[in-house]
């Protein structure tokens, strides 16, 4: 049975420092898989151990299929053996005196349940790991892929009603990060099961997560699909740590609806999209994609000369750095091929959809 998980207002203050959650909430339904993705510090592992019991919250509450688990306030924390928990941490937890078959099983046994009966489960979560043909092999004479794949199949064997997922990947090369990040969303999606997932590699949030949660200082952002975290970022910290990484400062001179005209001094002004409620006359920064910007483009609302002042080829793109209006922006450009010479006068064009205008409160509310 999957369950739904509710995180409501939720705090945790160790005895130093500032709190480390800071009145989070948020709600995964039955069956889908939640990302908590953000910068190191940032809380999300901290979240995830008051959903495990591992840690114990300073105020809100956390409810795992309609039933309180922990309510300070009310006095309610239900120890973890008795959450109904599957865990995968970054290190691979298995035993390494026992073959694949024995360490997936263990948990069955615990449960006492039925040889035959556990012995058919255990085929069955290895089949959908893929370690089927590795039963009988000690897990010491496995790959780091594949002893985290025994640690899932050994969290998911019992059927548990939530998963929790804590940077399960970060172990493995890059190589098998990948592969092993494609697979688990198709495993998760096969189980049906709820997953709460906690990363700060930005591309495992997209691609693993049926929602993800930005983090910051403590704080959730933002929760929404991959798409609106993508293209409709709530503000700057998730732009930037999104990958718009570019930044212009101005001023809102004019409202257009949901775009609006900004003056970047020097007379020039450019067309934006406004993510937040802004007044004409604010401070407002605009974050913007290194893909989003086309070098030698001449067309558009947002045309500006600039000049290439670096460049770094990647075999399959090109970086490159421009100055733009005095500012250095980065520019990715896919294809083999590095198409301009650093030191060229070009002009550029910047898609007003990926120009998204924010309130400036400063540089150290986006560092
Ligand atoms: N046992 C503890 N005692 C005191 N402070 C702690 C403890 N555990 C975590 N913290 C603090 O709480 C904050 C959040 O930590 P947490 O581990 O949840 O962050 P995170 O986003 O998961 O980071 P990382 O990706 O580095 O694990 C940090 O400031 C951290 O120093």
């Amino acid at each position: 049975m999957t369950a739904t998980l509710d995180v409501t207002d939720l705090r945790k203050q160790f005895s130093v420092g500032r709190p480390a959650i800071d009145g989070v909430s948020f709600a995964v339904p039955a069956g889908e898989i939640v990302v908590l993705l953000g910068p190191s510090g940032c809380g999300k592992t901290t979240t995830l151990r008051c959903v495990a019991g591992l840690e114990h919250p300073t105020g809100g509450v956390i409810s795992i299929a309609g039933k309180v688990v922990s309510s300070p306030a009310r006095g309610i924390l239900v120890p973890p053996r008795l959450r109904d928990l599957g865990m995968v941490f970054q290190s691979y937890a298995v035993w390494p005196h026992m073959t694949v078959r024995q360490n997936v099983v263990y948990p069955l046994k615990h449960r006492r349940i039925a040889r035959g009966e556990a012995n058919r489960k255990v085929d069955e979560v290895l089949k959908l790991v893929g370690l089927s043909e590795y039963a009988d092999r000690p897990v010491v004479a496995l790959s780091g892929g594949q002893m985290q794949r025994v640690a899932l199949a050994r969290s998911i064997v019992y059927r548990p009603q939530l998963l929790l997922l804590d940077e399960p990947l970060s172990n493995l090369d890059a190589k098998l990060r990948l592969r092993l990040r494609d697979d688990l969303r198709v495993i998760l999606k096969q189980t049906g099961m709820t997953a709460l997932y906690v990363t700060h590699d930005q591309a495992e949030a997209v691609v693993l997560g049926d929602r993800i949660g930005v983090m910051r200082d403590g704080k959730l952002l933002q929760i929404g699909t991959p798409d609106q975290i993508y293209n409709r970022p709530a503000d700057l910290f998730v732009a930037n740590f999104t990958g718009a990484t570019n930044e212009l400062a101005g001023t809102l001179v004019e409202r257009n609806g949901e775009f609006g005209t900004v003056d970047f001094g020097d007379g020039r002004r450019g067309q934006a999209a406004l993510l937040q409620p802004l007044k004409v006359g604010e401070k407002v920064r605009i974050a913007l994609r290194p893909e989003n910007i086309a070098i030698g483009s001449h067309d558009g609302a947002n045309n500006f000369p600039a000049r290439v002042i670096d460049r770094r080829y990647q075999g399959t793109q090109t970086v490159y750095d421009i100055d733009l209006l005095g500012r250095r922006l980065e520019v990715l450009e896919l294809g083999t091929a590095a198409r301009h010479q650093v030191g060229t006068e070009t002009r550029v064009a910047l898609p007003r959809e990926g120009c998204w205008a924010y309130r400036d409160t400063g540089p150290s509310s986006y560092e």
